[in-house]
């Protein structure tokens, strides 16, 4: 099973896959429930500092599930439940006594459609800052600045800070939300579908960011566009029900997989 020429040369010149990174986020025998059914199934995978992971796979094999308990953001209801660990830094965030505010400040999170909240560019930045940190006025702007320069948006928002986030393109209102969860100075940031909403020109400049974003934070993105998948990750966990069946470096899982199933469903044969 292994690539032809033009797979192979997607992956010349790309930032290769660090194993020997530290690792931030261990799974270890992770299971989750939507009530009876079972979601995830014994789930063990690493994610590594400063590595953009791509969790790939068909419809509904758990992808979102999977991202949406390293925030405990499913914790919102009563009928979904995560048995096993989540090692953030050694801590499991599965355990009742974590403060779910403060790690969701250290796990941000933007979703599949823009989400800016109803208020001024500047305010939707400062919100997570002025309910956490009480910072004075001038350090405020300046992480306001520093967040919106890190999400690429600072020069195109900089005269028009007081205006209506919700006025912005769709791709701009992206990384609006993109620079909110960079304020908070998280560690992890997960990206859960961010372009499938997005034109390809709105699409290349969030991918361009989730690049450089890499330089300060751990990645982990739910992606349905393989290509996508190829271009930005350095590590890929291919799911298929519930299940991770196979986890690698990027170039090794789209040039020479390990598992059937996952070469079929990179050649397209299935999902
Ligand atoms: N709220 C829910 N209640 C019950 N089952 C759910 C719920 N949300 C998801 N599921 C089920 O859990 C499984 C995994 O769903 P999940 O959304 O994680 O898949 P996915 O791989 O992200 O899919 P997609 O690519 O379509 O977004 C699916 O069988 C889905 O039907």
């Amino acid at each position: 099973m292994s690539a032809n020429p033009a797979i192979r040369s997607q992956f010349d010149g790309r930032s290769p896959a660090d194993v020997k990174a530290p690792v931030r986020i261990a799974v270890r025998d992770l299971n989750f429930y939507y009530g009876s059914f079972h979601g995830l199934k014994d789930i063990n995978l690493d994610f590594r500092d400063r590595q953009v992971t791509a969790l790939i796979g068909p419809s509904g094999c758990g992808k979102s599930t999977l991202l949406r308990t390293f925030n405990r953001i499913y914790s919102l209801y009563p009928e979904q439940r995560a048995e096993g660990e989540i090692l953030l830094d050694g801590r499991n965030v599965l355990d009742p006594k974590i403060d779910l505010n403060e790690l969701r400040s250290r796990v941000g999170m933007v979703f599949q459609k823009p989400t800016p909240f109803p208020m001024s560019i500047y305010d939707n930045v400062a919100f997570g800052l002025r309910l956490y940190e009480k910072l004075p006025k001038s350090e405020l702007d300046i992480r306001v600045e520093e967040s919106l320069r890190k999400a690429a948006l600072w020069d195109e928002v900089k005269d028009k800070l007081k205006q209506s986030g919700t006025g912005l393109s769709g791709g701009q209102q992206q990384r609006l939300c993109i620079a909110r969860t960079v304020a908070q100075r998280p560690e992890v940031i997960l990206f859960d579908e961010p372009t499938s909403a997005l034109d390809p020109i709105s699409t290349g400049r969030i991918e361009e960011l989730i690049e450089q974003l890499r330089t300060d934070f751990t990645i982990v993105i739910v992606t349905h566009n393989m290509q996508q998948a190829a271009r930005i990750s350095q590590f890929t966990a291919f799911m298929y029900l519930g299940e991770l069946i196979e986890f690698d470096a990027t170039a090794k899982i789209f040039m020479n997989p390990s598992k059937r199933q996952t070469q079929d469903y990179i050649t397209g044969r299935f999902g």
